[in-house]
């Protein structure tokens, strides 16, 4: 089938190259002409564990191909995806505009019956927004699908090939058809393709969300009471995780959810509810206890040395979580804003994500080539992404570099009692303090 996927990031980059590997002829259009160059020139922009390969083969044959020209791009496609983006707006409602803008230029273009689907993350209504906006032009029969995407990031390639299922949100029994076509490829590996309507299907994907952000922000409370009581979080995240009603997943306590997902679909699915008239409270709790839970760590610091003034900070991981070089609404950065506020210094490393940070932050702070680099001469090491080589370090050279032995850890990585026998004063999440 050829199809065409409109907005090359995260998410667009990621379906265009998995639909090209299950034997689709796939266009990739974005606006962004650097991108699409690097593209062409079969240069990933991101950093995606896996996509490198599905991307390179398929390029070669022939399968998939890069473009800013949007009627160029969408000849022939049976189905387009809209894989924009939905920032917040002023408010903290999506922003539809990008998905608006196209859907205007799409209305005089399309060519035949064709099925536009809506990837993006988008409040109910939306695919009457999209279809009104197309119908004002169109020359042609249309459907508008609703189908959300559940990938996470860093593990993208994985969770788009072997999803715990597909969800279609559509009355048009025409693009259901061929929406399943083309995911028959990922169903006959077990995994289901639910159809609803479209609302039910725009609403699937912010329930999701909110409800995983609400899972960690109710870890976080239990953090936050532990430490309190002098329990453990981790042992009571067994205790709960084991009850298969609850589940293992996505109950680990730290320094509070980020990234480009569940932050703002948090906040729009709380303004979707208002315009509605009705006050989701619960969203509004999870919300302004994940903003305390970030900066948690900077109470500890200042607790443990007072005046930070001219003080030097080693943080270990920049990105929202490992395995991407993504740092949108990452904890870390608002650690280390928190930081140089407060007139400390910064010294940093993380495997992916510093040359994004560098764009932001440019030499505010220092850039070191590895997590050895960034302990070398500072008062404390402060851990903010779970990146796996920061899990065994060598904890006798890091005694070595570090000023003062003392780690604050947002992500729990280590065992309390080893880092008592290492001799290191070792805060973290929902765990009793380790004093040295
Ligand atoms: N990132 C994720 O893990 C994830 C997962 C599921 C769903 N989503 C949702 O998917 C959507 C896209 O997210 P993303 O992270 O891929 O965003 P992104 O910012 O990485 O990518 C969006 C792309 O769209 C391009 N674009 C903007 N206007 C355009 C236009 N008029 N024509 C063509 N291209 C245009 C941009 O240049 C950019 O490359 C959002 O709604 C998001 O909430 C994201
Ligand atoms: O037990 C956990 C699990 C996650 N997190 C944090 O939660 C955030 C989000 O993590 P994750 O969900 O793994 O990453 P995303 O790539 O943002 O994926 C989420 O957002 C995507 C965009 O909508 C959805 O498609 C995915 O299903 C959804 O998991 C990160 O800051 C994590 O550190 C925790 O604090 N504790």
């Amino acid at each position: 089938m050829k199809i065409a996927v409109v907005g090359t990031g995260y998410v667009g980059l990621v379906t265009g190259t998995c639909f090209a590997e299950t034997g689709n002829h796939v266009t990739c259009i974005d606006i962004d002409e650097k991108k699409v160059e690097k593209l062409k020139n079969k240069v990933i922009p991101i950093y995606e564990p896996g996509l490198d390969v599905l991307f390179d083969r398929n390029i070669k044959q022939g399968r998939l191909d890069f473009t800013t020209n949007l009627k160029e791009g969408i000849k022939g496609a049976k189905i387009i995806f809209l894989a924009l983006p939905t920032p917040p707006g002023e408010d903290g409602s999506a922003d539809l505009s990008y998905i608006l803008k196209v859907a205007d230029d799409l209305g005089p273009i399309l060519e035949d019956y064709t099925v536009i689907v809506d990837k993006s993350t988008v409040p109910v209504g939306t695919a009457d927004k999209v279809t009104a906006a197309i119908a004002a032009n169109a020359k042609v029969e249309f459907s508008v699908v609703s189908n959300p995407e559940f990938l996470r990031e860093g593990v993208a390639v994985e969770d788009f090939m072997k999803p715990d299922r597909v969800v279609i949100g559509t009355s048009s029994k025409k693009a259901q058809k061929i929406m399943e076509e083309l995911y028959a490829p990922l169903v006959r590996q077990g995994n289901p393709v639910i159809t609803m309507d479209e609302k039910s299907a725009e609403l699937t994907k912010y329930a999701a969300n909110s409800f995983l952000a609400t899972k960690i922000t109710f870890m976080n409370e239990i953090a936050n009471m532990c430490e309190l009581v002098g329990a453990d979080v981790d042992m009571v995240r067994k205790g709960v995780g084991t009850d298969s009603r609850i589940g293992k997943r996505f109950l680990f306590a730290g320094i509070g959810y980020g990234g480009s997902c569940f932050p703002k679909d948090v906040q729009a699915l709380a303004k979707s509810a208002k315009e509605v008239n009705y006050d989701f409270e619960i969203l509004n709790a999870v919300m302004s206890k994940n903003e305390t839970q970030k900066t948690k760590l900077i109470d500890r610091i200042k607790d443990h040395f007072g005046d930070i003034k001219g003080k030097t900070f080693s943080v270990w991981g920049l990105a929202f979580k490992p395995y991407t070089d993504d740092i949108r609404e990452a904890p870390a950065l608002v650690n280390i804003k928190a930081l140089l506020d407060a007139g400390a210094k910064v010294k940093t490393y993380d495997p992916e994500a510093m040359e994004n940070v560098k764009g932001q932050l440019g030499d505010s702070i220092e850039f070191c080539e590895d997590e050895y680099a960034a302990a070398e001469g500072a008062d404390a090491l402060l851990i903010m992404t779970e990146w796996p080589v920061f899990r065994t370090p060598e904890f006798d050279k890091i005694k070595t570099l570090l000023k003062e032995n003392v780690i604050f850890d947002g992500r729990n990585l280590y065992n309390t009692e080893t880092m008592a026998e290492l001799g290191f004063t070792y805060y973290s999440i929902g765990r009793a303090a380790v004093k040295n």
